[in-house]
């Protein structure tokens, strides 16, 4: 490949480590008791993870509203693959891929759950697959790490950390089951 041709890779500089792992289980603990309070117990709530690491975040919930609660809470993935570039209005769009949430989420109260939210538009995609599925009581969203800088009109119930970012810096969330390790990064995009 000629120099002219050739893709230029973006570097990224690590800024610092926003949470370990016990601050990801703090948080989580935290979140399944703010759950369990909104909702007066857990029997109509449905938890369903976005892939990828919404799904290992909402089947830690679910055990941890289990402890709680005292009974199973149903645990669901939705699939969406989606190309992305900057995702600006013209450009590719989020693809859902059918395939079962797992539970049939007709009259339950639905809770989304994603590692980030940032523009929104995955969450738009993910409502319109839910909705595919069938029709839920109700949806709230749960986010581990909420970064701003939202291009829809959608903000999450259950943040568990607000983290005011710009928009050259990248919030790596690596989760032990998609990752091999355990702990939330801000990284920062280099020219
Ligand atoms: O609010 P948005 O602008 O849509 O950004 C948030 C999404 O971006 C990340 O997914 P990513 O595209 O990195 O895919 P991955 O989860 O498979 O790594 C993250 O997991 C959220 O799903
Ligand atoms: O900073 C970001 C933005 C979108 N998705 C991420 O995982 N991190």
């Amino acid at each position: 490949m000629s120099e002219d041709t050739e893709v230029r890779k973006p570097k990224f500089r690590e800024k610092g480590r926003l949470m370990s792992a016990s601050e990801i289980e703090r948080t989580l603990v935290r979140l399944a008791h703010e759950i369990v309070e909104k909702h007066g117990g857990s029997k109509n709530v449905g938890l369903v993870g976005i892939k990828r690491r919404g799904v290992p975040l909402a089947q830690r919930l679910g055990v941890l509203i289990e402890k709680i609660e005292k009974h199973p809470v149903d645990v669901g993935v939705l699939d969406i693959s989606f190309y992305r570039d900057d995702l600006s209005t013209d450009g590719p769009r989020p693809k859902v891929t059918p395939g079962a949430i797992g539970f049939d989420v007709t009259g339950r109260d639905i809770i989304l759950m994603d590692d980030v939210l940032y523009t929104g538009r995955t969450i738009r995609a993910a409502l319109d697959a839910l909705f595919d599925y069938g029709r839920p009581k109700s949806v709230r969203l749960l986010v581990l790490i909420d970064r701003g800088h939202r291009e829809l009109p959608i903000e999450a119930t259950y943040v568990g950390r607000l983290i005011p970012t710009s928009k050259r810096e990248i919030i790596e969330v690596k989760l032990n089951e998609v990752d091999g390790q355990e702990q939330v990064l801000l990284v920062e995009l280099v020219d």
